[in-house]
């Protein structure tokens, strides 16, 4: 094996640059298919995917060379090991060919699958079917478009999906895990994250129980005995999002003091005339009040802030681009001007603070902490943009602190069980617990475990429910999302706290802070450089994820929901476990 440091960061400096060029050439080619899906443009994204396979492999296998134990020099020891690990650059490559196209055939039939009605009429899913499932207040309505997606979206890819899992397997196996969920957590470095994820989720089990408890009755209210029990868990297609993974969709049924003033922006939004690149501008004005960097003109030029008009097919689902040369970043995102998307636009406009902060990191160090620390972000300064205060200071609406904070709760603590189930059930199948003769029963017993829901209509083997959620066929790990949901509070707290805040913390708004900013910045121009519980040290001051800021935060409600569920003697949970809404056909 080869001991020689300074060779090794010869070797490192050619592999640092070589891998700008060809990760830029895939980017691009990636972009091109996902913003104008057709087949010309797919065969060169998958060339220029397999180009930058073979550069993985060939630079992954030199590294094996290497010997690092007596380094002195610790960013070379990580780079070296994290060059170690080639993913799928491990498979042969008719392997890697099969691989590569399956994920691409998934993604597109996903992006391009629409629900028809009986007069021919059909329909995206953005921002036709989402508008419908945040809309409408109709059952049979509600059931058309949840059935339609996951028989359009779903079920077709459930073929691919069962050979996808032997591939990514396999792959996985090459590079020493004991299958591809083992590699998925092997990025958090920590031999406790399991447990430590368990840990956090029955911490916050309660809230959500009696958030789903509160929710579940004001649904009664609306669509009686028929379809709601009292004592079991809720049809998955009632909570105002295709997914029922957060459910703001339905605060109108929900609110907890109607007479008191509007909780959704969206109609001043409207009534004021913004438009998706003011959504962007906002929320480019908002980082650079903190002092943070603001988006360079390329990103201006080159992004993709509206669905096309012109019949181009595109990947709809909103994601940032970092093109590896320090100086192009984009947004792909199909706006729309809700509040809902307000909080998106922040959500991506992070990833891409993000790439600004650590551009001048070498490649391998050009990522979060942690996968979760990328997703936190945007949604930490989204957290002081919802405020009351905020949403005044930009002319939009003031009410009261209840329904602020019921309308928070209904996205970020509803968002939690299924933030956890989505690898659970992943790891799951990639391990063999779950074979893929029981994919929808078992999705199905974690959606009742975590979420307390059940199907709307009876579900086989026939489905592919899982397959109707992007991350899903578009093999994008989800704990991600579970992490964010936690950490963004301990972010918000530690940020509050440098920006002076006093009062409640679910009433603060860092907005010009520069010292919140700086400890921000500071953290993000670490990418990957450090293990996160360093990040997280030079954040909070202490390494561990906590549950103990986002109970804070929503502090006035867990009383608030505390005394009005047991006024309406609420069951918690839904012991009445195999109930189902009539009409079931
Ligand atoms: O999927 C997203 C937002 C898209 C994204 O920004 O996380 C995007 C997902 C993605 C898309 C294509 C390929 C890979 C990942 N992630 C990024 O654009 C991204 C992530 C890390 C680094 C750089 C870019 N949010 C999740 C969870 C969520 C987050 C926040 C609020 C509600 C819900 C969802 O909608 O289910
Ligand atoms: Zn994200």
């Amino acid at each position: 094996k080869n001991t020689d440091e300074l060779d090794a960061k010869n070797f490192l400096d050619e592999y640092n640059s070589t891998a700008e060029v060809v990760w830029n050439a895939y980017t691009e080619a990636s972009w091109k298919y996902n913003t104008d899906i057709n087949e010309a443009n797919k065969k060169e994204m998958l060339e220029k995917n397999l180009e930058m396979s073979a550069h993985t492999l060939e630079y992954g296998l030199k590294a094996r060379q290497y010997d690092t134990t007596d380094f002195q020099d610790a960013s070379v020891k990580r780079i070296i090991k994290k060059l170690s690990d080639i993913d799928r650059a491990a498979l042969p490559p008719a392997e890697l060919e099969e691989y590569n196209n399956l994920l691409s055939n998934m993604e597109t039939k996903y992006s391009v699958a629409e629900v028809c009605r009986d007069d021919g009429t059909c329909h995206p899913l953005d921002p036709d079917l989402q508008k419908i499932m945040a809309q409408s207040r109709d059952y049979d309505e509600l059931l058309f478009a949840w059935k339609g997606w996951r028989d359009s979206a779903g079920k077709v890819i459930r073929e691919d999906y069962k050979r996808y899992v032997d591939l990514a397997n396999k792959a996985a196996t090459l590079n020493g895990h004991s299958d591809n969920g083992a590699f998925w957590r092997s990025l958090y470095e920590t031999p406790t994250f399991e447990a430590d994820l368990e840990t956090l989720w029955k911490e916050l089990e309660p809230l959500y129980l009696n958030v789903h408890a509160y929710v579940r009755r004001a649904l009664y209210k609306k669509y009686g005995p028929k379809y709601i029990s009292l004592r079991g868990p809720i049809p998955a297609h009632l909570l105002g999002n295709m997914w029922a993974q957060t459910w703001s969709g339905i605060m109108d049924l929900a609110i907890p003091y109607p007479d008191a003033t509007q909780v959704d922006a969206t109609p001043f939004m409207e009534a004021q005339g913004w438009n998706p690149i003011k959504m962007f501008q906002e929320s480019d004005n908002f980082f650079t009040s903190l002092g943070l960097l603001p988006m360079p003109q390329e990103f201006w030029d080159k992004s993709m802030l509206e669905k096309p008009s012109d019949g181009r097919q595109v990947v709809c689902h909103a994601s940032a681009w970092d093109f590896y040369n320090r100086k192009d970043f984009r947004i792909k995102q199909c706006t729309v001007v809700t509040m809902d998307d307000l909080i998106t636009v922040h959500h991506e406009m992070g990833h891409v603070q993000y790439f600004l902060q650590y551009k001048d990191q070498p490649v391998s160090f050009r990522d979060g902490a942690n996968p979760g620390f990328h997703e936190a972000i945007g949604d930490v300064l989204a957290l002081s943009v919802a405020t009351p205060k905020h949403l005044q200071s930009i002319g939009l609406l003031d009410k009261s602190d209840i329904n602020f904070l019921m309308s928070m709760a209904l996205d970020k603590i509803a968002f939690l069980p299924f933030g956890y189930l989505m690898d659970q059930w992943r790891w799951k199948v990639f391990d063999g617990r779950i074979p893929s003769t029981e994919y929808n029963k078992e999705w199905w017993n974690l959606r009742m475990k975590y979420q307390g829901l059940c199907p709307p209509v009876t579900r086989t083997e026939d489905d592919f429910d899982p397959g109707a959620k992007f991350h899903i066929p578009a093999n994008v790990p989800y704990v991600r999302y579970f992490v964010s949901f936690i950490i963004q509070f301990q972010f918000h707290k530690a940020l509050c706290d440098a920006a002076n805040h006093t009062g409640p913390l679910h009433t603060c708004d860092i907005y010009k802070s520069q010292e919140a900013g700086k400890l921000l910045g500071d953290v993000m121009k670490l990418g990957f450089s450090k293990p996160w519980p360093e990040a997280m040290t030079m954040i909070t001051g202490q390494p561990r994820m906590s549950a103990q800021p986002l109970m804070e935060y929503f502090k006035p409600l867990i009383q608030w929901l505390e005394t009005e569920n047991n006024k309406n003697n609420e069951v918690r949970g839904w012991p009445e476990y195999d109930w189902k809404p009539s009409s079931t056909s």
